[in-house]
């Protein structure tokens, strides 16, 4: 399986320009795309799962054209889009045969054995004869992912699927996500937790104002910005200037003041020294320093 993504851009009608001139490669396992709100991450996604035209450039997947072989792309895709609902009144279980249905499993025999199977598998096998609408968030987000791999896609788009879950359901989910991510399958996972891809893709790419800051590994942004990550043991007096000169990943207060996280080229005059550097580290320092366009995460 693969994607070749061809000098994309995505102008909405009202101008906006939502993409600009990307160009990506995406080979099979755990994909993973990140970048602050209104960085165009849903607009490729929309534009992936042949919902929306792009404004220029190509797609190909697996030497299919996007625009041109809709109907067949169509058939490879299951997608869970980021504000998906249930009908009221179905049970998890009505849901699902429904969504198989829709998928394109006409034999009921056949699609019984597999809504089980993949209830099952998601974990709502017990959960089966509740209402869908009235499942935990956890539970519907796992509902939700259980509706696109029913027909057993080989392109699955998850448009920030662990938003608003807890700690505890988010590593269920990424779970999840890591045991369909078999040989032949890309899995496209868009968000701006962090934590979502460091703990998941072995590839990714940044989205920033519709551009493409970066793609490669984690681990290679990561070395980006190996000794760039720094512990200060600062006074109170010092505390609210490094607030101002840095970004702060972690404040903790400390008997003679505070210890303070920061990504910085250097930290002139304050006594502190290296930590490893993670993926979050990387990533703000890559939004300040590259992009100079640091707000929060
Ligand atoms: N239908 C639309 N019409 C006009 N502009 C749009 C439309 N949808 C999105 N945009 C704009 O395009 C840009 C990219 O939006 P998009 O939703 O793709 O970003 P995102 O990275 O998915 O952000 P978020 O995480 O907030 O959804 C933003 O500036 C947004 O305001």
């Amino acid at each position: 399986m693969n994607i070749t993504i061809e000098g994309l851009s995505k102008i909405y009608p009202n101008g906006n320009r939502a993409i600009n001139n990307i160009s990506l490669e995406i080979q099979d396992g755990m994909f993973g795309l990140l970048g602050p709100n209104g960085a165009g991450k849903s607009t490729l996604m929309r534009i992936l799962v042949t919902l929306m035209k792009p404004s220029s450039g190509k797609v190909t997947i697996d030497g299919l054209d996007l625009v041109k072989n809709r109907k067949e792309i169509r058939k490879i895709l299951g997608y869970l889009p980021q504000d998906f609902r249930f009908f009221s009144k179905l049970t998890t279980h009505e849901f699902l045969d429904y969504a198989a249905r829709l998928a394109g499993m006409k034999d009921s025999k056949t699609r019984a054995s597999a809504v089980d199977r993949m209830l099952e598998e998601v974990g709502l096998f017990e959960a089966r004869d509740r209402q869908a609408n009235r499942l935990s968030g956890g539970m519907k987000r796992r509902l939700g992912i259980a509706q696109a791999l029913i027909n057993n896609p080989r392109l699955i788009i998850v448009d920030e699927p662990t938003t608003g879950l807890d700690p505890e359901e988010r590593i269920r989910f990424r779970n999840l996500l890591s045991t369909i991510s078999t040989k032949d399958v890309i899995i496209i996972l868009s968000t701006h937790i962090v934590g979502d891809i460091s703990s998941t893709c072995k590839s990714m790419a940044l989205l920033n104002r519709g551009e493409l800051a970066y793609s490669g590994s984690p681990d290679e942004l990561v070395e980006q910005a190996g000794d760039k990550v720094w512990l200060i043991k600062a006074t109170e007096a010092e505390y609210l200037e490094i607030n101002e000169k840095y970004p702060v990943i972690s404040t903790v207060p400390t008997q003679e003041g505070w210890e303070i996280q920061v990504v910085a080229d250097s930290i002139n005059g304050y006594s502190g020294n290296h930590i490893d550097a993670n993926l979050e580290h990387a990533y703000v320092y890559f939004m300040e320093n590259q992009l100079n366009q640091w707000t929060a995460i």
